[in-house]
């Protein structure tokens, strides 16, 4: 490569790094990867194809800015692998006019997908405490189908059903489930050959090996696994090469029987930029949910947290806390150790008088009122509408279904008039609200099944989704 001069290419670095920040640009302009201007050209020296593609599809632009900004001409973007024989051809950037790649407000456009540099390896299931327990596992009508599945899993390894998937908001309980059946795995098949881990550590383990030049023996720890069990694999969306790589060991695995079993914050065909292959191998076994639990499993899980610190908590702390913070089973963990330690610190009696002078804050902060454009927004995303969209006249279901939720949604947790909710969601009258919350209550009586949405069966379940975005 012409034009390696030292001080060129250490200014270069200098000034991609700041566009990429040091994180990205260590990642992907260590050792292997050289800068350089040549006549017209940035030329960009990558170890192989991989890095080549990658660099030129996530940080073309920021590269030619930064050639801009070192040698203030416009140059072109080149690449050269050190693998490929004969420099490819016909590889050639084009930069963009300079005021269009600023159009939006001076930003520099890349791919959302590596914004955050993948984090190093820290799988959550080898963390230094015990892993968690089916048996530990308290079960009521939000939870119950996805427990027996995972026990079915581990009875059967596969047999009745492979893979199992388990899909839940934030914090209630995919990890506790899937450690659960690994350790049951392990402790019914002693010498077994149990991969497991995050979709992240399966990620930089892949992009590593790749730079590693190390792909097999990548491939052999997972292809050899005698079960594979794998969390947040919603961490794979729009990440195509690494899904690929995972489809690859996912149809190995099943074709040998192995057990496999992934858990997902959003049911598989709602993971937006999910390829269709692996959504729909996903859902080829069996595909559970975690609901949230209702008030009495709430109390239930206090009170079995509470059993295994062995402290004695008065049944009245724990109705306390079950009936005021409902989001998470790990916010209300968090709420009873924190209970736990404010009573040891302070020497007080735990009973309720303690309880809501140590969690006011907490309860407050969750407690926050929800506005109606809380619930419009909330809406929008879920049926991926604009407001606009969601409060015009139209009259077909894709629209007025949406519309009816967000007002019954409204009626509440608002505590708005039905006058009010009417003229937020289109100028309509309070009678229209009254008939939408009407509507809204009989599908959830009869149980509506409902195509609206992809990956939710019921009305009921579209509803739950939208209570926990809005924290209710
Ligand atoms: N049904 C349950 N019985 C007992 N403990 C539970 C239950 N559900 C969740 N927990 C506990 O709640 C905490 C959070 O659960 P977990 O980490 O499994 O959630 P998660 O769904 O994996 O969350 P995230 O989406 O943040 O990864 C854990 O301590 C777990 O043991």
């Amino acid at each position: 490569m012409v034009g390696h001069h030292g001080d060129v290419e250490s200014t270069l670095r200098t000034a991609v790094a700041e566009r990429l920040g040091e994180g990205r640009f260590g990642l992907w302009f260590g050792e292997g990867v050289r800068l350089g201007v040549a006549d017209d050209a940035l030329e960009v020296g990558v170890p192989n194809a991989f890095f080549r593609e990658w660099i030129q599809g996530h940080f073309a632009t920021n590269l030619i800015e930064a050639a801009e900004a070192v040698t203030g001409r416009t140059l072109r973007l080149t690449f050269q692998v050190a693998d490929e024989a004969e420099p490819r051809v016909g590889n050639l950037i084009e930069p963009k006019p300079a005021d269009e790649r600023r159009k939006h407000g001076g930003t520099v456009p890349i791919a959302p997908e590596p914004q955050t540099p993948p984090q190093r390896d820290r799988p959550r299931n080898q963390q230094a405490r015990p892993p968690r327990r089916l048996e530990d596992f308290v079960t009521g009508p939000c939870n119950r189908l996805a427990q027996a599945a995972a026990v079915e899993m581990v009875q059967t390894a596969g047999a009745s059903f492979n893979p199992l998937v388990i899909h839940a908001g934030v914090g209630l309980g995919k990890t506790h489930l899937l450690e659960g059946i690994g350790h049951a795995l392990r402790a019914r098949n002693p010498g077994m050959k149990l991969v497991q881990g995050t979709a992240e550590a399966f990620t930089n383990g892949f992009l590593d090996a790749m730079r590693a030049g190390n792909l097999g023996a990548f491939r052999s720890r997972y292809r050899r696994a005698d079960a594979l069990i794998i969390d947040d694999v919603h961490f794979l969306a729009a990440k195509r090469a690494t899904q690929d790589e995972f489809l690859h060991t996912f149809n190995a695995l099943i074709a040998e029987g192995v057990p496999i079993i992934v858990a997902a914050d959003q049911h598989p065909r709602r993971i937006a930029r999910l390829t269709d292959e692996l959504a729909t191998r996903f859902l080829g076994g069996m595909v559970v949910k975690l609901d949230a639990p209702a008030p009495d499993t709430r109390a239930a899980i206090l009170k079995a947290k509470a059993l295994a610190r062995g402290v004695d908590v008065p049944n009245t702390v724990i109705n306390y806390i079950a009936e005021h913070l409902r989001a998470s089973v790990r916010e209300l963990e968090g709420a009873l150790h924190s209970l736990i330690a404010h009573a040891v610190l302070t020497g007080k009696r735990l009973d309720l008088a303690l309880a809501k002078t140590a969690l006011r804050d907490t309860i407050r902060h969750t407690a926050a009122a929800v506005g109606l454009r809380d619930v419009e927004r909330a809406v929008c995303q879920l049926f991926e509408l604009d407001a606009e969209t969601l409060k015009s006249d139209s009259r077909v279901r894709a629209l007025s279904y949406p519309r009816m939720m967000a007002m019954y949604l409204a009626r509440k947790h608002t505590g708005a008039a039905y006058s009010e909710i009417g003229r937020h969601f289109g100028g309509r009258n309070h009678s229209t609200v009254i008939s939408a919350e009407k509507k809204v209550l009989g599908w959830l009586r009869d149980e509506e099944r409902s195509a609206l949405l992809a990956g939710f069966e019921t009305v009921s379940d579209i509803l739950a989704a939208l209570e926990r975005t809005l924290g209710t």
